[in-house]
């Protein structure tokens, strides 16, 4: 398949680069690591090790692929897909946190956009070279649910790479689940400066158990069955399983960057109303931390 990954930074890089075991991959990133791409090539390494060679650029404009993959951040997905749109594609898939990454890219683009999850982790070490955190899985499908022979197409160009795919029939429920997760783990930890295993004791269990809920809570209006001991239990076993890393926001408010709160706690709040759903707790950390970022001079 010949794939474009547009926004080359850690996880885009690992995703990317793990493509180009087995696919004509083109990088979107800036420089210098799309430079030194070019010139040395991409090194990955912790969990897993390669050294490839895809094609890096600074310019997304024009470019035409089998598949898009879409990994900046949240905010700046309108811009991603406004550039994507300049070339042809067969379709896209985002792997972004946070909600309505899908409906923006679908605004914009011709072509089919499927959803997906992703559980790596990925970490931007210096220009040319990622580190695998954690190999995880992917799981991609079409965004509104049921099935694809154009999903089932990616999902077996992901898995001939050697990523851990499924093709899934329920990415609403899985997004919604995964919102929960976010909605708990990242503003709490990012305003606490805790590592994400910290969550999980009280009081501030109850605090992202209560975030939880009130995601699932919006889930259920919006027509996706999603339980709140669902919802509760997912965010305890990702906590669990990643009780020592220091969740995105958490990086994001240390670095002095722009976190990705509207795409996450601000969702819901915003979807909550639109559905007649009070969010109290969500409003209060989606405030809280936009608050922060007003008060910063962010990257
Ligand atoms: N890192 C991880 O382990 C995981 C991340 N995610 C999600 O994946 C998404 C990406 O995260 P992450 O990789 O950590 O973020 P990064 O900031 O490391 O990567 C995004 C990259 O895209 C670049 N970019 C943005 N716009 C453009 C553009 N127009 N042209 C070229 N490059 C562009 C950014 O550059 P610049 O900053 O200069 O704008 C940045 O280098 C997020 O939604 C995150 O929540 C999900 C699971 C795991
Ligand atoms: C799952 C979790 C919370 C892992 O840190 C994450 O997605 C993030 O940090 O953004």
């Amino acid at each position: 398949m010949d794939i474009v990954v547009f926004g080359a930074g850690s996880l885009g890089s690992l995703v990317g680069g793990l493509l180009a075991r087995e696919h004509d991959v083109t990088l979107v990133g800036r420089n210098p690591h799309v430079d030194r791409i070019e010139r040395n090539g991409l090194r990955i390494d912790g969990e897993l090790d390669a050294h490839v060679f895809p094609t890096a650029t600074t310019d997304g404009t024009g470019l035409d692929a089998d598949l898009a993959v879409v990994t900046v951040k949240a905010f700046d997905t309108d811009a991603a897909a406004r550039t994507l749109a300049t070339g042809s594609l067969d379709a896209a898939l985002s792997l972004q946190n946070g909600m309505g990454n899908e409906a923006t890219l679908a605004t914009h683009l011709d072509c089919p956009v499927f959803a997906g999850t992703i559980t790596y982790g990925a970490m931007f070490v210096e220009p040319g070279r990622v580190e695998c955190t954690g190999i995880g899985e992917l799981a991609l499908g079409p965004r509104d649910g049921g099935s694809s022979p154009l999903a089932d197409r990616i999902g077996t160009a992901f898995g001939a790479a050697a990523i851990e795919t499924t093709v899934a029939m329920d990415m609403p429920r899985r997004l919604w689940r995964k919102l929960a997760v976010n909605t708990a783990i990242n503003p709490v930890t990012a305003l606490a400066r805790v590592e994400n295993g910290a969550i999980l004791d009280p009081p501030t269990a109850d605090l992202a158990a209560a975030a939880a809920r009130e995601t699932a809570q919006v889930a259920r209006a919006d027509g996706v069955e999603l339980t709140d001991t669902e919802a509760t239990g997912a965010v305890e076993s990702v906590a669990t399983a990643t009780a020592a890393n220091r969740s995105s926001m958490l990086q994001d408010v240390e670095s002095d960057a722009r976190t990705e709160v509207d795409a996450i706690s601000g969702y819901v709040v915003d979807r909550g109303e639109e559905l007649g759903v009070d969010t109290p707790t969500n409003r209060t950390l989606a405030t809280t931390i936009r608050t922060w970022e007003r008060g910063q001079d962010l990257r």
